[in-house]
């Protein structure tokens, strides 16, 4: 049974679960479950703390993990990341009041707080800048504004959080984080669980390309077909077939559902018609 640890908690928790369920994965019905087995996948669901995770997939005792790719970073924990999932992106800033701080070097001597400290205390080191970090569990805006710490280093995503605490970001951004699967560093690819590994892999990774590609389907006439297929060239190559109206082909292709609307117009533009795209619900590469 492959055993899988899952965010309990948090901006993970929801996405997570989610990606999980159009994947054919049972979830658990209630927040409070700890532990559920898929008896039909041969799964068993661990709901941890994000920020545990890492831990537990390092330590062997769980085969993979969803969590933060900023969390595995900051736990240090001898786990990778085998494939990005799409969702909680955010970037990990310095930020300080207005005029305090312009470059990394102001931070020599000043206090930092944050909730990743592990991170912080590398990047840092790393720069040659002597400070100091304060760990808190949470809601770091406030430190500044109650005397902890003169900067902080933090997640951010829209920048409310900082705007609504007075706060503004200052230097290069420390890493760029997103959901990830990760596991053990020196899982082979002996380990038993490898195959159970990879279809959950093939899993998950037919729902991001569900998510982000359509079926476009689409007629036009033979003579602009090169030019048509220049616009979908879909994964593999467009499947094309005869019409019955001599001259006239249908063509069926993935194409990327960002751009959908401008691909519609410019088929449009070159004489295709009854222009459809559909969603795609599963699929595997
Ligand atoms: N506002 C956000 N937008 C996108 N990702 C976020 C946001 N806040 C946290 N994350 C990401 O979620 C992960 C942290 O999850 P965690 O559950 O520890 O914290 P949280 O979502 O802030 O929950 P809580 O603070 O309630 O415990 C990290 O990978 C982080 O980058
Ligand atoms: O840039 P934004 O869109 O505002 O998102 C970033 C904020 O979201 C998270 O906070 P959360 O609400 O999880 O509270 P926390 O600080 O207590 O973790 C994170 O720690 C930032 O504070
Ligand atoms: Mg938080």
């Amino acid at each position: 049974m492959l055993r899988i640890a899952v965010p309990n908690k948090g901006s993970l928790s929801g996405p997570a679960a989610e990606m999980l369920h159009e994947a054919g994965y049972q979830q658990r019905r209630e927040a409070k479950e700890l532990r559920i087995v898929d008896p039909v996948n041969e799964v068993e669901f661990f709901y941890l703390r994000p920020r545990d995770i890492a831990i537990y997939v390092s330590s062997g005792r769980l085969d993979i993990g969803i969590t933060g790719e900023d969390l595995l970073i900051d736990s240090g924990a001898d786990a990778e990341v085998i494939l990005p999932l799409g969702f909680a992106r955010s970037t990990f800033r310095f930020a300080a009041r207005p005029g305090t701080a312009t470059s990394i070097a102001d931070l020599a001597g000043r206090t930092v707080a944050t909730s990743y400290e592990g991170i912080v205390a590398k990047h840092l080191a790393d720069q040659g800048i002597g400070a100091s970090v304060v760990h808190l569990d949470g809601a770091v805006e406030t430190a500044i504004q109650l005397g902890v710490a003169e900067v902080i280093a933090d997640v951010v995503e829209t920048g409310t959080s900082l705007r609504n605490a007075g706060l503004e970001v200052f230097g290069e951004p420390i890493m760029k984080s997103e959901a990830v699967v990760i596991r053990r560093t020196d899982a082979t690819a002996d380990d038993g669980a490898e195959p159970k590994v990879q279809q959950f892999l093939r899993r998950l990774q037919g729902v991001l390309v569900a998510r982000t590609y359509v079926m476009m389907d689409y007629d036009c006439r033979v003579e602009q077909l090169e030019k048509a297929v220049a616009l979908t060239p879909g994964l593999e190559s467009p499947t094309v077939s005869p019409l019955h109206n001599e001259g006239w082909v249908a063509v069926r292709a993935m194409v990327p559902s960002k751009e959908a609307q401008r691909i519609m117009d410019d088929l449009y533009e070159i004489g295709a018609r009854a222009i459809l795209t559909t969603a795609i619900h599963a699929c595997r590469l």
